[in-house]
């Protein structure tokens, strides 16, 4: 009889996709991973990743998957920007990955995006920063996914002993949309002033942070989430504070000279507020500033 496939495909393995590989591989349990350019004969990819527990850097690996045989592989994980999103599905289509395998999603941002393969979100709120030299996970936070992936038994028990922690949320669309308004406000302010996630707790940002997150109640309670501003305040200077080190994905990515997820992030939430008549204009005008600095 054969075995049932079980290896976790990682398609991403940027900061978010090395700690998540990191946990996986420290529960033994097996994944590969397929870079973005195919062809370079490498059989490993290979990354030095800094553990917020230990402080210990280590020299880790992944094997690179033979993309003409994807038969054992249970289940996909993506750690892609928002943007990348559609060529990775692409991808998957044009390489042959199985319909019937599960992908768990774990972007930042909204993208309006339809596939019929079954797809479960992730939401993390940890801190993970990526340079050429090293990959730090510098903020300890929590992560969520789709409580249907339990419908995947094998899966969800190497979720479970890779982590422990993880919460099986029954509504992760409400859990998607608050950590969307709280990267609403952090990304691009931390972006714009070109500082670490818990410099926004000083009083200077106090009053914009405040109308950042009010004008988002406003957009969430018209597209019927029930958030209150002072819940969403204090959630996002949890996530500032638990991440005070970090530099947001913004912030790096803005640093490194690559794309931004500016667009799926307050762009979406000014095209929404358009659509439904919702004001947003603190996050207009940052937006603005954001787009006069860096636009290229
Ligand atoms: N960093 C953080 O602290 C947090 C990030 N997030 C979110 O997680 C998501 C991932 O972010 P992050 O890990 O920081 O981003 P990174 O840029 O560090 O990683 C993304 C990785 O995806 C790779 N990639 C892009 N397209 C493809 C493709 N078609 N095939 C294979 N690989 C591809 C990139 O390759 P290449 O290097 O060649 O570009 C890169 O290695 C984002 O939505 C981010 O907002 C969420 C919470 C915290
Ligand atoms: C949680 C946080 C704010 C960590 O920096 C993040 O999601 C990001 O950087 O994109």
């Amino acid at each position: 009889m054969s075995e049932h496939p079980k290896q976790l495909l990682l398609v991403g393995a940027g900061a978010i996709g090395q700690l998540i590989a990191h946990q996986w591989q420290c529960a033994k349990l097996p994944i590969v991973t397929l870079p973005r350019s195919p062809g370079r004969h490498a059989d490993f990819f290979d990354y030095h990743f800094r553990d917020y527990q230990s402080a210990r850097t280590e020299l880790c690996r992944i094997p690179i998957i033979n993309d003409s045989d994807f038969s054992s592989i249970q289940a996909v994980f993506i750690a892609v920007k928002a943007y990348d999103l559609e060529s990775v599905f692409r991808r998957l289509d044009t390489l042959g990955v199985p319909h019937d395998r599960p992908i768990i999603c774990a972007h930042n941002g909204l993208v309006d995006l339809t596939t019929s393969r079954p797809c479960y979100t992730w939401i993390t709120t940890h801190g993970v920063t990526r340079s050429n030299r090293v990959t730090e996970h510098k903020g300890l936070g929590s992560d969520w996914i789709d409580a249907r992936i339990q419908h995947h038994q094998q899966l969800t028990e190497q979720l479970h002993t890779a982590f422990p922690k993880l919460h099986f949320d029954a509504d992760i669309k409400a859990r998607q949309w608050q950590k969307f308004c709280l990267n609403c406000v952090i990304n691009p302010l931390t972006a714009v002033n070109q500082c670490l996630n818990g410099e926004l707790l000083k009083e200077q940002y106090h009053e914009q942070r405040r109308m950042l997150v009010s004008e988002l109640v406003s957009l969430s309670q018209a597209l019927g989430y029930r958030l209150n501003t002072a819940d969403l305040l204090v959630l996002v200077e949890q996530v500032c504070e638990a991440t005070a080190e970090n530099q947001s994905s913004m912030l790096s990515d803005i640093k490194a000279n690559r794309k931004t997820e500016i667009k799926a992030l307050t762009g979406y939430a000014l095209k929404k507020a358009a659509e439904l008549g919702v004001n947003l204009p603190t996050h207009a005008a940052l937006y603005h500033q954001f787009n006069q600095l860096y636009l290229r």
